[in-house]
């Protein structure tokens, strides 16, 4: 089968092998997991288990050391628009100059073209998302003027105009109120209801069977990987975590 025609029921996201290192060290050692189309995974593991690292490699932002990602049964390249990315929060530079409709027109770069005018049409469909995540007010606000959750707001509108069939996010629940994340839940359990996908970095625990129905535990090798029910336990959580692990 050719690039361009992947099998119709290839999971979305598929690891076989991957390992990645950073300047030699290996970080991430042949991991493998293959995530069902329409799922809604966490990604759990403590600080410095490679869960940001799995994210920037599966977008070919980090080279592999082996192994490989395979995007709806093709490669990165070839699934082009059908993946939608928040990174982690931290991670941006928030004092460039844009306003918050302006950086969910950004997510739209991918259908416009990045040197082709954004039209009225697409500064509609950048209203709508604003509006999902309930910024519909703060259009016209520089994102440096907005607080913590607002701009992780702003950045899932920007992932939601992108119309993705599968969303890979680093953290969106880190620092924001308890009605901001009732926000980003219900959305992507909304995107998951229409038969997408996600897979989330989470660090709250305690959430995790309560927002999510799959969880990959990582931690530098993959500990467990599948349904929450029989898979986030203690025992699975105590390998991965260790003496970090206080309420179980
Ligand atoms: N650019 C880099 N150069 C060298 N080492 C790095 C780099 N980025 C991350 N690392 C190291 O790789 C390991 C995994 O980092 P990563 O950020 O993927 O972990 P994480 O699970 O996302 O952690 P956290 O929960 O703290 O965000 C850590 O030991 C980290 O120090």
């Amino acid at each position: 089968m050719s690039e361009s025609t992947p099998p119709s029921s290839a999971p979305p996201l598929e690891a076989i092998g991957v390992t990645v290192a950073y300047r030699s060290t290996p970080v991430l050692q042949n991991i493998s997991f293959a995530t069902p189309a329409g799922s809604l995974t966490a990604i759990v593991g403590p600080n410095g288990a490679g869960k940001s690292t799995l994210i920037k490699a599966a977008l070919n932002l980090l080279k592999t050391e082996a192994g490989e990602f395979r995007f709806f049964g093709g490669s990165f390249q070839a699934s082009n628009g059908r993946i939608g990315y928040v990174p982690q929060r931290t991670s941006v530079d928030w004092d460039f100059p844009v306003t918050a409709l302006d950086v969910v027109c950004m997510g739209l770069y991918g259908k416009i073209g990045w040197f082709r005018r954004v039209k009225r049409s697409h500064r509609d469909a950048a209203r709508k998302a604003l509006a999902q995540v309930g910024m519909e007010a703060f259009e016209d606000r520089q994102i440096s003027q907005l607080s913590g959750g607002q701009q992780q707001r702003v950045f899932l509108a920007r992932a939601l105009v992108q119309d993705a069939e599968l969303y890979l996010m680093d953290e969106p629940l880190a620092g924001v109120d308890a009605a901001t994340e009732k926000t980003i839940i219900e959305t992507l359990q909304k995107l998951r209801d229409q038969g997408r996908t996600a897979m989330v970095v989470h660090h709250d625990l305690q959430t995790v069977p309560v927002y999510f129905d799959r969880v990959l535990i990582l931690n530098r090798e993959i500990i467990a990987e599948g349904d929450v029910k029989t898979t986030f336990n203690a025992e699975n959580l105590k390998i991965a975590f260790g003496g970090q692990l206080l309420f179980m």
